[in-house]
């Protein structure tokens, strides 16, 4: 009798959640299903069942296997140049989305509109920088970090940095010098060691000497962003990916606060006769949440940074007449001598600002390889009107912007498929002009990047030191030769499915863009 009705009480209860399952689907999918009727943009295959899973499967599919998913995103985009704005739905295991590349819409979202960040990106970055982060908080929370961290990002900040910046890209290059004549080396790493070494230094105050050196905190924070994916269930619900973020997540924890204590000791210091507001060790409660922050720049900084660096070094290998324009503009502001460049921009950082070629080649190369995107969340009452006149209801749609599309949408950039950094130099009645919200590597509007004036500076300071004395080219073939000497089976698999020569994985240039570096002649 109790076993009956113990099986009584468990079938009522798979059924109660089944049927509730089904109900939650049947409402999600019929919203979806009334949208298409109205003739909202949308991709073939969409089904009760599976909504447009399958679909993104397709497209994914035709990439290599740890390609980025914004690629997959871009190609389903180059399916709806009428409407330059779609729906993807994939509920329950994503919010469904409005997948967008009209840079109007992207002026609703970010600058008329500013729609919150959505609840998916809290939840998959708070993990890895251990908790609140200005990159996905909303309203007043995030009003008041962003005033506080604004002021480290300013111009007069920035410029007090640059001598720093010189002596970090120094030690890059003497690691370029070093690497000549040897064998085949990753690029990426060397950038991504630079670049760590300038944001620790802009963010924290602290030398780390990572281009020089192993340390834990890099370390930690990679193996953390290698275990992270905006989308990928393979990573998401992978169990080591929970340790991996505790145990190296407390890593990262404790020693941003044991730097923080020493900064703050230090300031206390200086300031003996101090104002009341720094008398006082800063609140625990305080300090995590600034130790979020400071994690946040070097997540969000880092990456993006040094892949635009090796970009930029890709796209002057495949110009060479880009790059003798550019050298021609460090000869005229920094004169010929490419060795006290160094010394000129400690002396005087504002001559960097008269490098306006230089600038132009830099955005060029995030137009043509952006390595983030944006997204959004929808709102009851607010609307996106896709290019061909229908309107969208935003509310519990996630809305991306796809960088990419937008950035290689012809509508709007002539000549979209030509590196011209002219583009950046014309006035505004020129036909190559800019249309306004099409540049967005770094977002627009109040939740633009803060770490764009640092980036743009970084960036300049490496173009002005390196392109006058290294030719840097790419080694794919060598390195792939040296691969296949050593190859797995698993890899062996993997080649499988091809590769590209750049840009396989998206955000970063393909196995960490092998190459090698010789001296100018
Ligand atoms: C090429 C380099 C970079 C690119 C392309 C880039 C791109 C972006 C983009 C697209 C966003 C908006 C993200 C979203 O909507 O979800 C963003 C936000 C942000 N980025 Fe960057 N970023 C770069 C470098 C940096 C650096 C160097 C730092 C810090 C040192 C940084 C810190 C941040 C922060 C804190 C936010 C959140 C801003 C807010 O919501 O108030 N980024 N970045």
């Amino acid at each position: 009798m109790a076993l009956s009705n113990l099986i009584v009480t468990a079938g009522a209860a798979v059924a109660t959640a089944l049927g509730y399952l089904v109900l939650a689907v049947y409402r999600h999918r019929s919203r979806i299903n009334q949208l298409r009727k109205r003739g909202v943009p949308m991709p073939e295959g969409w089904s009760w069942f599976t909504g447009h899973s399958l679909v993104l499967l397709k497209y994914t599919s035709r990439f290599p296997p740890l390609a980025n998913v914004a690629l997959a995103m871009q190609e389903i985009c180059r399916d709806f140049a009428e409407s330059e704005m779609l729906v993807l739905e994939m509920w329950p295991a994503y919010d469904p989305v409005i997948l967008s590349f009209n840079p109007e819409a992207g002026i609703q979202m970010s600058q008329k509109f500013n729609l919150p960040k959505p609840e998916v990106s809290r939840k998959s970055v708070e993990p890895i920088v251990g908790g609140l982060s200005v990159l996905s908080m909303n309203d007043n929370e995030w009003k008041y970090w962003r005033s506080l961290l604004n002021p480290g990002f300013s111009t007069n900040s920035l410029t007090d940095h640059v001598p720093y910046i010189v002596d970090c890209v120094e030690v890059f290059c003497d690691k370029l010098r070093a690497q000549t004549g040897n064998s085949v080396f990753s690029l990426n790493d060397f950038a991504t060691r630079l670049t760590f070494d300038v944001i620790m230094k802009v963010a924290l105050d602290v030398d780390i000497d990572y281009q020089r050196s192993e340390h834990i905190l890099p370390t930690a924070i990679n193996t953390i962003t290698k275990w992270h994916s905006f989308w990928d269930p393979r990573v998401l619900l992978n169990p080591i990916r929970l340790v991996i973020n505790r145990y190296y997540g407390a890593a990262i924890k404790n020693y941003i606060r044991k730097e923080m204590e020493q900064r703050f000791t230090e300031l206390k210091q200086e300031r003996l006769s101090s104002p009341p507001n720094i008398s006082k060790r800063p609140k625990s409660v305080f300090a995590a949440k600034v130790s979020h922050q400071i994690h946040t720049f070097l997540f969000a900084g880092n990456d993006t940074t040094s892949s635009t660096i090796v970009f930029m070094y890709h796209i002057l290998f495949r110009h060479p007449e880009v790059l003798s324009q550019l050298r021609s503009e460090h000869d005229e502001v920094f004169g010929p001598d490419a060795s006290k460049a160094a010394a000129t921009l400690k002396a005087q950082p504002a001559l960097i600002n008269q490098c306006r070629y230089t600038l132009a080649v830099i955005k060029e190369t995030l137009r043509v390889y952006p390595p983030a995107t944006s997204m959004r969340q929808g709102l009851p009452g607010v609307s996106l009107t896709t290019l061909n006149g229908i309107s969208v209801p935003t509310e519990g749609f996630g809305i991306v912007i796809n960088h990419q599309a937008v950035h290689q949408n012809p509508r709007v950039w002539p000549r979209v498929d030509e590196f011209l950094p002219e583009r950046w130099l014309v006035p505004p009645e020129h036909e190559l002009y800019p249309h306004p919200g099409a540049f967005r590597p770094f977002d627009m509007g109040p939740r633009t990047c803060i770490g764009q004036p640092l980036t743009l500076n970084e960036m300049r300071i490496v173009s002005i030191m390196t392109v006058r004395t290294f030719i840097l080219r790419p080694a794919y073939e060598e390195w792939d030769r040296i691969q296949a000497q050593n190859v797995s089976l698993w890899s062996k698999m993997s080649s499988l499915f091809g590769k590209e020569e750049i840009n396989t994985a998206g955000t970063h240039p393909s196995d960490g863009y092998p190459c090698r570096v010789s001296l100018v002649e």
